[in-house]
């Protein structure tokens, strides 16, 4: 079994990015990301405070907007409106969860699509899955590009997708299926899921339960990629996929942490970038 090392890949990408990004602003555009959080949510804060740090480092302007957590929609749809206007800025990301009383749906839709670098408004989405893809959700993005680092041939293959959110199993179903995979897409109330996987050739798991993949569900030589972070029991970090089982039947396989995740925060990076290109031919 090869391991996918997803911090050694995103690391590299980011050097390669901070070039790129100079050349960017000797035409005169600086990349601009700003980022808001709302309430006190710890993993969020890691996350918020990893992005402000790697866009900084790659040379972008960089905001974190962090308000409290008794902050109104109105409130949040104001800002947004404002940053919607701000040439500054060509990513808008608005970190998720959201306390209760703000509804992620009418926030999302908020965002101007063409600074939605998280790619989860619908017009996005709808982009993705019309074959015309603009700006797309960076965690199944990070894995795509994994994919293709590591020389897995997609095409013809069959993919089996566990797991049906917007922001990683739908997007991830259709950038494979972009690839001419076979794409299946799996979730809780699949009849039969450890039969169902081991027909796979690429299993991509993102259920949100920990260890939830044992070694009857991967087919011998299968390409298994992670997306989950859970806590056990003692508070340490694992994944969907019970890692020390699958790891001899897998060909090639992500770990937690290390895998997935570090790719998440350098496909957005890369995704404003972009959109701060995009501005030139404007
Ligand atoms: N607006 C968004 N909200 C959320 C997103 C998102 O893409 N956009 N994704 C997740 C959180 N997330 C980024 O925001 C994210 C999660 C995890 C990692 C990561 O690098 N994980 C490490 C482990 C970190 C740890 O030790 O806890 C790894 O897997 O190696 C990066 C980004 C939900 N919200
Ligand atoms: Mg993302």
């Amino acid at each position: 079994m090869t391991l996918i090392d997803g911090k050694a890949l995103a690391d590299k990408m980011a050097v390669e990015l901070k070039a790129k990004v100079d050349d960017l602003k000797s035409a005169g555009v600086t990349p601009g990301l700003v980022v808001i959080l709302v309430g006190e949510n710890p993993a969020s804060q890691v996350y918020v405070r990893n992005k402000e740090r790697r866009a900084t480092a790659a040379g972008f302007n960089s905001e974190v907007i962090r308000l409290s957590e008794d902050t109104t929609e109105t409130a949040l749809l104001e800002l947004i409106a404002q940053l919607n206007q701000d040439n500054k800025w060509h990513g808008i990301l608005v970190q998720l969860p959201l306390p209760a009383h703000i509804s992620e749906e009418k926030i999302l839709l908020a965002i101007d699509p063409d600074k939605d670098v998280d790619g989860f408004h619908p017009t996005n989405m709808g982009r993705l899955w019309s074959g015309n893809p603009v700006m797309i959700p960076s965690t199944p993005a990070g894995i795509m590009v994994m994919l293709e680092t590591y020389g897995v041939e997609v095409a013809g293959k069959n993919a089996l997708v566990i797991g049906r959110s917007n922001i990683v199993g739908k997007p991830m179903a259709q950038m494979l299926l972009d690839q001419h995979a076979t794409v299946t897409i799996a979730h809780s109330r699949t009849q039969n899921l450890p039969e169902l996987a081991k027909q796979a050739d690429i299993l991509v798991v993102a259920i949100g339960r920990g260890n939830f993949v044992t070694a009857e569900f991967v087919k011998p030589g299968a390409v298994v990629i992670d997306v989950g972070m859970n806590r056990d029991d003692n508070g340490k970090l694992i994944g969907d996929v019970k890692f020390d089982e699958v790891e001899p039947i897998a060909s090639l396989m992500t770990p937690v942490p290390g895998g997935v995740g570090p790719m998440t925060i350098t496909m957005l990076m890369e995704q404003t970038y972009e959109a701060a290109k995009r501005t030139l031919s404007k």
